[in-house]
């Protein structure tokens, strides 16, 4: 028996192969099943052409048999074996693809897809093997061989016994390391759980004698070890299917078993697209946000998989952020994988593929929100601020897309409306959208910068989430209507000349007193003014410019310490009651104007829900007036 050498390229190509291609080691099952799998599937190309031959689907199969005693794990097929000479080209020269040439000499067709197309795959088994062995019998010829070999030192081949045609791939495991473990691949447990990873969909069933211990029949504590064969992956895989043979149920225990999520999921979208690039794909719309949704630790992504084999768990390329809620799976037999079937070679295919997905997954939104406001309803309160996020983020580059699937709270409707909704109810002369930010629904209720506005008719939207006024801002207006926030100087709201008459007249009447409270209170406000909103209340704080109040708050709670300063106005209510004991402290000297102007001043920022820089001296100022 001659020893042969790889050639000289072969052997470093191996030793890329065994050390550094692919970044887990249990691949080198996924690649021997899909080997076996192609040669199945080329014993069904030639029965097309080969009268002689019928294929039987029914009659094929991968086997794998693991071996403790002889430290081996076995993979058998039953597909088109090897020749001696096609023996000494495919495994013998490495990166040469017999597959690949047979997807070249024959018309590839039915989705009987051939995986193999580097000529390298085989080479992984070295990464668990220190010996490979393989038996094989061709269709073509009534003789069988034997390739062996220990790695890059080279090869043997000679003559074999093999009654069946196939192959049959024998591993020789490696001795476990001081940081390797080897023995999980003569795990049945283990062996099962990468074939489910990586080749659940292969087309044939891939077998194994599976050990289970059972209760001995007639005793009540006797157990004997039982054997039995399982099948271990699905084979057909739920995307491939017609979706008028599915039902919910079938996309609902998908998605757990999937482990998707532990909720229903809300919606499933299924692809299967024949277009410039050909995928299938399920999408679900989860209904509920997983814990660890809004921390970094969330990674999105769907799996990414070509012709039934899995190639990424997470392909972060195929949903944008606004949409990282999303769980499934795509499925492409026109992607350029590279070489160790890791990554992409262009991500042009992927591209298109993300592209047609988002605008799907847009329109089931859209049609949730259309058809069944209530489901949307609950996604949204999980999955809202994300989309609110994505019209803020990247410099409100998605606004167009997101800005329908937005709600807020309606002080009218009491419940949440979409922005279209609110403009279509607008009346004419309303000039903007307007909108008053605060903790909860309540407390937004109850400010007092509302009154006006309420009192007009308006509808005002209630901002409830922290992202809410920064994602309006960046979205500037909806159907050409502006937002405004209800604290703002410019309402927009028209006056009669009696009334601009009269608002001229109050400002000039209080000029002086107004004047004397703002020096009172120092840089603390920007101005003391004559409220136009307020109808019942006393006082309110008001922001002139772009920073309002409510995003101080949220910008100084930030750890990043940028503090920036909203310019704060005290609006007094000039028919409240309060204007005369102003007026009368006013008289009666600084000292007592001072204490008023402060309470006042403090009792703005309380309901505000900002703090009162001196508590202790609020209060004081309390009992002062008390007493
Ligand atoms: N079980 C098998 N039965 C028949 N031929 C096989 C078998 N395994 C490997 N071959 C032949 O050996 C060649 C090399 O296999 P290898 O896995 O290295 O590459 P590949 O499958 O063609 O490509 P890839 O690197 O993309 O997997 C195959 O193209 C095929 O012709």
């Amino acid at each position: 028996m001659e020893r042969r050498e790889f050639q000289a390229e072969s052997k470093k190509l191996l030793d890329m192969v065994i050390n550094s291609i692919y970044s887990q080691r249990e691949v080198f099952l996924r690649e021997l099943i899909s080997n076996a799998s192609d040669a199945i599937d080329k014993l069904y190309y030639r029965a097309l052409t080969d009268d002689n031959l019928t294929f039987d689907k029914d009659s094929y199969f991968i086997k794998l048999d693991p071996n403790k005693d002889t430290r081996t794990l076995t993979i058998t097929d039953t597909g088109i074996g090897m020749t001696k000479e096609e023996m000494e080209s495919n495994l013998g020269i490495i990166a040469k693809s017999g597959s690949h040439q047979f997807k070249e000499e024959n018309e590839i067709k039915d989705g009987h897809d051939i995986i193999g197309q580097f000529g390298v795959g085989f080479y992984a088994a070295f990464m668990v093997a220190e010996k490979v062995t393989v038996i094989s019998r061709s269709v073509d010829s009534e003789e069988a061989y034997k390739w062996e070999s220990t790695g890059p030192e080279g090869y043997t081949i000679e003559p074999a016994e093999k009654a069946e045609v196939g192959t049959k791939i024998i591993l020789k495991i490696k001795e476990n390391e001081e940081e390797e473990n080897y023995d999980e691949f003569l795990e049945e447990y283990r062996l099962k759980q990468i074939v489910k990873k990586y080749s659940d969909f292969i087309r044939y069933p891939i077998k194994m004698d599976v050990t289970e211990s059972k209760l001995k029949e007639g005793t009540e504590d006797e157990y004997e070890d039982v054997i039995t064969e399982e099948t271990l992956n699905t084979m057909i895989p739920i995307w491939k299917k017609n979706k008028s043979e599915l039902t919910d149920e079938d996309y609902e225990n998908f998605y757990r078993e999937k482990h998707y999520g532990f909720d229903k999921p809300l919606k499933h979208i299924h692809l299967s697209v024949d277009g410039a690039v050909r995928y299938d794909a399920i999408l679900y719309i989860p209904e509920s946000a997983p814990y660890n949704y809004y921390t970094k630790e969330y990674e999105k992504g769907l799996e990414l998989y070509s012709n039934g084999v899995l190639i990424m768990e997470k392909s972060p390329e195929l949903l944008p952020d606004y949409f990282g809620f999303v769980k499934g799976l795509v499925d492409s037999e026109d992607l350029s994988l590279n070489i160790s079937r890791e990554m992409l070679q262009h991500d042009r295919q992927l591209r298109t593929i993300a592209k047609n997905i988002n605008k799907r997954i847009k329109q089931q939104l859209k049609q949730v929100l259309n058809n069944d406001r209530e489901a949307y309803e609950r996604f949204y309160q999980s999955f809202g601020q994300q989309l609110k996020f994505g019209v803020y983020s990247d410099f409100g580059q998605h606004k167009e897309v997101l800005q329908d699937l937005l709600l807020f709270y309606s002080s009218k409707e009491k419940k949440l409306v979409t922005l279209d909704e609110y403009v279509e109810r607008m009346p004419e002369e309303q000039k903007y959208i307007y909108y008053a930010q605060g903790d909860s629904v309540d407390r937004v209720d109850k400010l007092p910068q509302t009154e006006l506005v309420k009192d007009k008719g308006y509808e005002i939207l209630y901002f409830t989430d922290e992202i809410d006024e920064f994602a309006i801002r960046m979205l500037m207006s909806y159907k050409e209507k502006e937002f405004r926030n209800v604290s703002s100087g410019d309402l927009g709201i028209e006056q009669d000349e009696k009334e601009k008459e009269e608002e001229k007249e109050t400002e000039k009447e209080h000029e002086e007193l107004f004047t004397k409270m703002k020096e009172l209170l120092g840089d603390k406000v920007t101005a003391v003014r004559a409220s136009k909103r307020l109808k019942s209340h006393p006082v309110v704080l008001t922001a002139d410019g772009d920073i309002s109040i409510e995003m101080e708050k949220i910008i100084n709670s930030m750890p990043d310490d940028q503090q920036i300063k909203a310019d704060k106005v005290l609006e007094i209510n000039v028919d409240h009651e309060i204007m005369n004991a102003l007026e009368q402290a006013k008289e009666q000297g600084d000292e007592h104007l001072k204490l008023y102007t402060n309470l006042l001043y403090n009792q703005a920022l309380l309901i505000e829900g900002l703090p009162i820089e001196d508590p202790v001296a609020f209060t004081n100022d309390i009992c002062k007036v008390m007493l």
